[in-house]
Formats: structure tokens, C-alpha cells, sequence
């Protein structure tokens, strides 16, 4: 077994086979039982890096893979219906769920298991541009228990650029699976598309995922997936409520493109356009950083 590194920075967290956990979420057997995990070719795991769109995620698969909550699954939780791999909340026996099985990870491309890897099972990546996650992870450390608050945005910052936050950099985890999206079946899409148009965004899972559902159907997932609809969908927001400190109703924030305009300096911005220059250059995604106008109300 690989070695547990605590962070130092932070006592929530420590860092195992080059990966920032939070110390009290995983054990280090379950992420090693994961290489051999066996995939079945219909599994669809829907990753992605922490507060860039998990949960929503979440909900549009499930919707669409559960016929619009007609077969009973209406009655489960979403973290029910879409367990995370690393860690067995819910304490379900994997081996046991019928098909399509669907997973949900903040694991980097090379912890999943081995033969999802091997192209057996789908992948559906959702990234967020970074600024936005910054911003909402910076609210979240002070909604829930199991980390240490920054006492202000700068503060944050610093520590999260330095990876000391959990899941690592966000650099690290998009450059990560994006650039080993061959050895994967595998869409890419961001969070930034399914808010400027929800609708097109889920006909491009379904094709991805070989669904087809007819409009009533599609209007139903599109309608039941808004950041209105989620909100007070109680089945949504399934985290324990031991797991926040406050604000639980706030999970579901602010919903949007270019809310960390509320929360950086302009020196703070541009800082962070050198580092994605140098880090995401060469790759070829394009993140959107604030509404296009065409799309202001
Ligand atoms: N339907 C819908 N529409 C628009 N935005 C949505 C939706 N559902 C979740 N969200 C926003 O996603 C952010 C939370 O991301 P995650 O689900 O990845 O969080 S977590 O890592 O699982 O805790 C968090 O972003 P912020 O509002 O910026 O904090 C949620 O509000």
C-alpha cells in the first residue's frame, strides 16, 4: 500500500497515491480495490473535479437513464441512484446493481479502475472554468464540516493553487483526464454549455450514451434539471446533514457563469490567467469566463 502524506496546511486533508483526499471520506483500501473493480460495458461514470457541475450531472444522467424517474428510482436520493466509486456512502453492494449502473467520481484519470481505463464503460467529463469553481469552492469550505475555513479569498487562493485543497489543482485534474481522454470512452463537456443551453447539451449526452428520448421526454429532464427545478429538489442535495455546518440550502448557490467577478481582485484574475496560459496553452478546450451578451437577460 502506498504511503498516507498528511498536508500539513490542513488537518482535514492528506494526500495518497499523488491525490488530495479528505482524511476522513476514504480509506486507502478502497481506492486500491478500484484497479481491479469490475466495469460492466454499459456503466456510465460521470467525473468530475469538485464544484464544477458533479451533482447536475448527476441528475441529468439519472434522469435520462431512468426514464424521467418512471421506474421508481424517483424515490431515491441522487446519491442513491449515482454512488461515488471512491467512496460507498450508501453503502451499497456494487456488484448487485442491475444495468445501466451509474457512477459519479472526483477521482483523477489514472486512480479509476483499470479497465474503464481500457474503454470498457463510458466516461462523461464535465469541467467548469476555473475562476467559477474557485469561487464556489471558496463558499463551500465555509457551508460544511470536514474543512478548514480560509479566513478570506486570498488566503484560499494561495492554499489552492498550491493544491492543498481537496481533489488538488484544478489544472491538474482537467489537464489530467482531458489529455488521457483516448485510452477512455469519453465526452467532454463543460458546465459553461449546459448553462447557456441546457436543451442541446442533454440530446449531446443522450447521443453520447446511445439514448433516445422523444421531446416530451427530453422537455422533462431539461425542466427537471434547472437550477430552479434541483434546488428544491429534495432529492438532489442528498448529503448527510452532519456533513454541513450551515447553509445546506445554499448548495445549490448561485448557478452561474461569472460569479467569481464577486469574489477577485482584478490582480487576482490576471494572476490566474498566467498560471492557465502556462498550464492549459496547448490544449484544445475553450472555457467560457462570463455570459456572452446574446445571452444577458
Ligand atoms: N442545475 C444547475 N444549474 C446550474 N448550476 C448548478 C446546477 N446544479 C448545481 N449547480 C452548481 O454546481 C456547483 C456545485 O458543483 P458540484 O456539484 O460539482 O459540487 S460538489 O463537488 O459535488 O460538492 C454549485 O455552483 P455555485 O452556485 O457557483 O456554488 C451549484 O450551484
Amino acid at each position: 500500500m502506498a504511503e498516507i502524506v498528511p498536508v500539513a496546511e490542513d488537518p482535514f486533508l492528506c494526500q495518497y497515491k499523488g491525490f488530495t483526499f479528505v482524511k476522513d471520506a476514504f480509506t486507502p483500501e478502497d481506492i486500491d480495490l478500484l484497479e481491479k473493480f469490475e466495469v460492466r460495458g454499459s456503466d456510465i461514470f460521470q467525473v468530475a473535479y469538485p464544484k464544477s457541475g458533479t451533482i447536475w450531472m448527476q441528475q441529468i444522467v439519472s434522469l435520462i437513464c431512468n426514464e424521467n424517474y418512471r421506474n421508481g428510482s424517483e424515490n431515491t436520493t441522487n446519491a442513491v441512484r449515482s454512488p461515488w466509486i471512491e467512496s460507498n456512502f450508501s453503502n451499497q453492494d456494487y456488484s448487485k446493481r442491475p444495468s445501466p449502473r451509474l457512477f459519479t467520481s472526483h477521482l483523477p484519470y489514472y486512480l479509476v479502475p483499470k479497465s474503464l481505463r481500457n474503454k470498457r464503460g463510458k466516461v462523461i467529463y464535465v469541467a467548469r472554468n476555473p475562476k467559477d469553481v474557485m469561487a464556489s469552492f471558496y463558499h463551500f469550505e465555509h457551508m460544511i464540516t470536514l474543512a478548514q475555513e480560509s479566513p478570506d479569498f486570498e488566503h484560499f487562493l494561495k492554499k489552492y493553487l498550491a493544491g492543498h485543497v481537496f481533489a488538488g489543482t484544478w489544472f491538474d485534474h482537467v489537464c489530467g483526464w482531458y489529455s488521457n481522454r483516448e485510452d477512455f470512452n469519453f465526452l467532454f463537456i463543460t458546465y459553461e454549455e449546459l448553462i447557456l443551453d441546457l436543451r442541446s447539451a442533454v440530446i449531446k449526452i443522450c447521443q453520447f450514451l446511445g439514448k433516445q428520448l422523444d421531446d416530451h421526454e427530453l422537455e422533462k429532464v431539461v425542466e427537471q434539471s434547472t437550477f430552479k427545478s434541483m434546488k428544491v429538489d429534495p432529492k438532489t442535495n442528498a448529503m448527510p446533514e452532519d456533513f454541513f455546518k450551515k447553509d445546506k440550502e445554499n448548495f445549490f448557490r448561485k448557478g452561474t457563469i461569472g460569479d467569481w467577478k464577486n469574489i477577485m481582485t482584478v490582480a487576482q484574475s490576471e494572476m490566474i490567467d498566467k498560471i492557465y496560459q502556462e498550464k492549459m496553452g496547448d490544449l484544445p478546450i475553450k472555457f467560457v469566463f462570463d455570459i456572452p451578451r446574446e445571452n444577458q437577460a
